[in-house]
């Protein structure tokens, strides 16, 4: 348990009839913390943030945000929180302008703000267009900058660089570091490794509505490369050397110091294998 958690889930349970989609899940996020959450399709991801959005009500354990319970103290909670959800629900025939003043009635948010965030996700030129005239990037840009209206402390977001272009994902990288510089508390669910490595502050793996791995992207990857070397000797015979053992060390010292080693080349974190290992879906 962390001292300093804003988002406490504690023996998280989902049922779905008979069926436990989130089944025993305990995860401490920290205040000002960028948590990204991964796990193959069913894992229990979306559930869990159903849950934190007040979507979906635990059938056992507890969810605290700020020390308030989801469910008891939900009107507490919910003008803290903005949701970026994966499927879009604009009003088409709005200007994106209209659809986040609409949203922004029900804050009372100045509509100053709303001119804010349309220049933050870069959609101030296309402001005055109809949303049914929207590219997908642009319609999720959109969403993001709803999500940013009241400046929430919480922010979750459910696959927020899916179908952006680089630039666009960088936008959206950008904003999240921002958010959480200024404290804000953020939980993204993405099947993107590179997006976790380069913005997630730590990463948690789902699988069958457990937790398998919680850790920084960079403790992750340290754990999980492979620490062996691959070796093509002035032969043509190829090695694997294992650093782990004193032999392969030893081994590799001696045809590197006889000058034999034509090449040498140390494995990558390969996240792809250290994924289906985690989650139980390699192929043996
Ligand atoms: N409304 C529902 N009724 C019955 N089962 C559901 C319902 N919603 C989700 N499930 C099941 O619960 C499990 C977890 O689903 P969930 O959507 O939380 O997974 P996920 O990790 O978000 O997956 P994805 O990456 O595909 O979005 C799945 O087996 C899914 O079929």
């Amino acid at each position: 348990m962390l001292s300093d958690a804003m988002i406490r889930i504690a023996g998280l349970r989902v049922l779905y009839g008979a069926f436990a989609a989130v089944d025993g899940l305990d995860l401490d996020i920290r205040r000002g913390e960028l948590f990204g959450l991964l796990g193959p399709n069913g894992a229990g991801k979306s559930t869990t943030i159903r849950v934190l959005i007040g979507q979906r009500q635990p059938s056992g354990g507890s969810v605290t945000i700020g020390g308030r319970d989801v469910v008891r103290e939900w009107a507490r909670i919910k003008p803290i929180f903005g949701y970026v959800p994966d499927r879009e629900n604009h009003f088409e025939e709005f200007t994106g302008r209209r659809n986040l003043e609409f949203f922004g009635q029900l804050y009372n948010v100045p509509k100053l703000r709303v001119t804010q965030v349309l220049k933050m996700v870069e959609l101030d030129e296309a402001a005055d267009l109809q949303v049914r005239g929207y590219s997908l990037g642009m319609r999720k840009k959109l969403l993001l900058a709803r999500a940013l209206l009241h400046e929430p402390q919480v922010l979750y977001l459910d696959e927020p660089t899916a179908n952006l272009d680089i630039h666009s994902a960088e936008v959206v990288h950008r904003i999240l570091r921002e958010r959480v510089k200024m404290g804000a508390t953020i939980i993204l669910t993405t099947h993107d490794m590179d997006e976790v490595e380069k913005i997630c502050d730590r990463v948690g793996i789902m699988a069958r509505g457990k937790l398998v791995a919680l850790d920084s992207p960079l403790a992750l990857k340290q754990q999980h490369t492979e620490r062996k070397v691959d070796v093509i000797r002035d032969d043509g015979a190829r090695f694997v050397f294992d650093m782990d053992t004193p032999a392969g060390r030893t081994d590799l010292a001696a045809l590197i110091t006889a000058g034999r080693a034509l090449s040498i080349r140390t494995r990558e974190f390969d996240f792809h294998a250290t994924f289906l290992k985690l989650t139980g879906l390699a192929f043996d």
